[in-house]
């Protein structure tokens, strides 16, 4: 006998459902709409990075997954279930097993700092929930204050238990707002590293606000770029960075060096070369965003004529990289200032004439107005 053949959508059938599913939420607050229509999900084990600049409305979206704050519009969805729909359906945050760190994160002052990690073990039986604790607090450097109290931590210290408080139950679903920020940047480079080593040992899926677009790089297998309430961008990391959909997305990743020209044959041409543009109308203006790292400097050996060649500026040794301020000259006189970020220690001499290549990866053309995008 013949097993009867079924159809089946090969993407639904392999498609893990979203560990968190924000379906065209809306909200605002005395009649001010603070976020606009965002769709965004996060798959199981996977840590999404919410990242825009203050204000913009991440906390209030984070607080919107969790329960914390009602939802007015859209739908909230936790592993393909429903726990948010205006009007019919609002899970209250303990219900939704997801684990909670904010930047303000109290913990229980009269709990040790090991009996507040245990707090949300209860259904681990007693000794487990102690190694589980114990574990999660040395993961996170804190073992050794498991016996103290919370008011005899630093800013930092609370922080840190707190992470290992939402960690320790190991849920499917950890939502994260500005986890790192009390703590001095080298401690936070510790920490990140490690949660983001507890994270992925866990398999929890993760939306993580941000506003440090290094942070997000660091953490992320995907960002959501936000601005003004809207998500501008969704991505790999890689992909907000190297092929940004607007010049808001380009600049928010660091400083560059913006030129601007007009469409000519489809090309537009700059004080150091031209760069294709066949996507914008011929006359129009454009802009030409060239990241500090896409300018290649070489010293040339002609002294005593800067004036007419491209030449340095400044030259400041940065740590890791040298930021040379240049002079650009393009054929038709055209000049430019200029930041050019070199690796390792390059100081040419004020006056040095050099040549300037453009490493066109980190180079984005968009229309000047900003809006149609392009790169
Ligand atoms: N409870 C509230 N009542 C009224 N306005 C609020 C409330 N909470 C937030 N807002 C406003 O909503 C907007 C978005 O705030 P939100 O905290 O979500 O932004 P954010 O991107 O997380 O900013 P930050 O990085 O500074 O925390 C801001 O203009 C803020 O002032």
């Amino acid at each position: 006998m013949t097993a009867p053949t079924t159809t089946m959508n090969t993407a639904e059938a392999v498609a893990p459902v979203a560990a968190l599913s924000l379906s065209d939420v809306h909200h605002r607050f005395d009649r001010h709409p603070v976020v606009k229509g965002v769709e965004l999900s996060v798959a199981p084990g996977e840590v999404v990075c919410l990242l825009g600049p203050s204000g913009c409305g991440k906390t209030t979206l984070l607080r919107i997954a969790a329960g914390l704050e009602v939802l007015q519009e859209g739908r909230v969805g936790l592993e393909g279930e429903t726990v948010a729909a205006p009007g019919r359906r609002h899970v209250p945050p303990e219900k939704r097993s997801v684990g909670l760190a904010f930047q303000d994160s109290a913990l229980f002052p009269h709990l040790s700092v090991l009996e507040n990690v245990k707090f949300g073990l209860k259904s681990l039986p007693s000794g487990k929930r102690r190694e589980r604790a114990l574990e999660r607090l040395e993961q996170l450097g804190m073992a050794e204050y498991a016996d103290t109290y919370p008011h005899m931590l630093s800013g930092g210290q609370q922080q840190r238990v707190a992470l290992a408080r939402a960690l320790a139950p190991e849920p499917r679903l950890m939502l994260l707002d500005e986890p790192f920020s009390s703590l001095d940047a080298r401690l936070r480079d510790q920490i990140r590293d490690d949660t983001l080593h507890v994270l992925k040992n866990v398999g929890a899926a993760t939306l993580l606000v941000t506003h440090d677009p290094e942070e997000a790089m660091f953490m992320a297998d995907r960002i959501a770029l936000m601005r003004d309430g809207v998500i501008v961008q969704t991505g790999t990391p890689r992909e907000l960075y190297c092929a940004p959909c607007d010049p808001f997305v380009v600049t928010f990743f660091g400083e560059v060096n913006e030129l601007y020209g007009v469409v000519e044959d489809g090309k537009v041409s700059t004080p150091v070369g031209t760069v294709e543009a066949g996507w914008l109308s011929e006359g129009s203006e454009a802009v030409v965003m060239v990241r500090p790292e896409a300018l290649r400097v070489s010293e040339r050996d002609e002294c005593g004529r800067a004036h007419v060649h491209s030449h340095v500026v400044m030259a400041k040794l940065l740590g890791r990289s040298s930021l040379l301020h240049l002079c650009a000259h393009g054929p038709d006189d055209a000049e430019a200032h200029l930041h050019a970020r070199v690796p390792g220690v390059f100081l040419p001499a004020e006056g040095q004439p050099v040549d300037i290549h453009l490493d066109l990866s980190q180079v984005f053309v968009f229309a000047a107005s900003g809006t149609a995008a392009g790169a």
